[in-house]
């Protein structure tokens, strides 16, 4: 495990967006696993920077992203699909069939799962996880469970992850109940992952899941079992580690 210290959000967001590149330089037809939420937002910014300087190609770049809530089209601004658009695919010359989302609308969970997983198998592998942590340890959307869920599936969202997602919401109640995620071993089958965490209101659990045990009730903490995680933090989001 690799631990970069940023100064701040926008530093995380630099040394997190040069880790990315350099993937996608070495490896041009590259797979790489995209994460939502506000954490990322800076890194794909720097990207699309980069891209319009003539620095990056995304041409071949393949995409499968970790997660999507369940019950949103794709045109509904809260989906991720909508923020993935916004966020970086419209800004760059990615070939938009070669980006792939869970799919909101099908109703039917086990046949989506196995949908996803198997676009998954056909793409290879994942060479880069990009992730975010959530404030419950959560990665994608795999909540803390007494279990490590094996591939991709429906959650029920827990009412901490509606709380704290509902600031893109017009209300709670907006908010969807469910989501499909990839698994833990579907994330963990990536040959490299990169976690990206910003802010104090991450510290305790960044650590938790870094220097506690290792248990689904903090799903981050497989981390640890991976051989190959690079963790990119700002000093606020590691400001726990230093104390102990
Ligand atoms: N499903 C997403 C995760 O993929 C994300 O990493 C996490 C943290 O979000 P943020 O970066 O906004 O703190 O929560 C969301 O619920």
């Amino acid at each position: 495990m690799k631990l970069y210290r940023a100064k701040d959000y926008y530093d995380m967001s630099r040394k997190a967006a040069n880790i990315i590149s350099a993937q996608i330089i070495m490896k041009p037809n590259c797979v790489l696993g995209l994460a939502t939420g506000s954490t990322p937002v800076g890194a794909y910014k720097q990207l699309i920077e980069w891209y319009n300087k003539g620095d990056l190609d995304f041409s071949r770049v393949k995409t499968a992203n970790l997660d999507e809530y369940k019950g949103l089209t794709r045109d509904n601004d809260q989906s991720y699909y909508h923020f993935m658009k916004q966020n970086l695919f419209m800004h760059v010359n990615i070939d938009v069939t070669n980006t792939h989302i869970p799919d909101g609308m099908e109703s039917d969970a086990e046949k989506e799962a196995a949908r996803y997983e198997e676009i998954l198998r056909n793409l290879g592998g994942i060479d880069l996880q990009i992730l975010g942590l959530g404030h419950n340890g959560h990665i994608g959307f795999n909540e803390p469970s007494d279990i490590f869920p094996k591939d991709t599936h429906i959650v029920d969202l827990q009412e901490s992850t509606i709380e704290a997602n509902k600031r893109f919401f017009e209300s709670a109640d907006q908010v969807p109940r469910q989501a499909y995620t990839m698994g833990i071993g579907t994330i963990i089958r990536a040959k490299k992952i990169l976690l990206m965490v910003s802010g104090e209101d991450k510290a305790e659990i960044l650590y938790n899941a870094l220097c506690g045990p290792v248990t689904p009730k903090v799903p981050a903490s497989i981390l640890q079992l991976h051989p190959d995680v690079i963790i990119v933090a700002d000093e606020a989001a590691l400001s726990k580690w230093e104390t102990n």
